[in-house]
């Protein structure tokens, strides 16, 4: 369902889509920029949540993953970090619900 459905059948919905970041890469802010623009012109409540570079593996992606306001997650890469980070892990622990980049591994039935 496009956007502009989805906004005139659930009246005023507004979908959220956060964009995960560690570090500070300079060509990591340039995509970044590049979805949030596109998000925001379709209607799509867009927001770029940076972590520093001392950030650990996942508990970041767990807290956004119960956030109800983010319908979406992007986790930007690479995971530029001091720490080990496994961007395997730290992408599949992305709910499905809100795996925007289709990345997720989900075990077939
Ligand atoms: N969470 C993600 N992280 C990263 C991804 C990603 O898809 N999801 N990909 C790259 C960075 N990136 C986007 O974030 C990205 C890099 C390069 C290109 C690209 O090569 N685009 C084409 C043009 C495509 C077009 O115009 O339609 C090109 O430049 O020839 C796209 C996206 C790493 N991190």
């Amino acid at each position: 369902m496009e956007v502009q459905e989805m906004r005139s059948v659930l009246s005023g919905f507004r979908p959220g889509l956060l964009v995960l970041q560690v570090g500070d890469r300079a060509d990591s802010n340039l995509y970044i920029s590049a979805k949030l623009r596109a998000a925001a012109q379709i209607g799509i409540d867009a927001k770029h949540l940076r972590l520093p570079s001392s950030a650990t593996q996942d508990q970041s992606v767990l807290s956004i993953n119960a956030d109800p306001a983010v319908h979406g997650l992007i986790v930007q890469l690479p995971l530029d970090s001091v720490n080990p980070m496994d961007p395997e892990r730290i992408t599949n622990a992305v709910s499905p619900e809100k795996d925007v980049d289709g990345s997720v591994f989900r075990k077939p039935h």
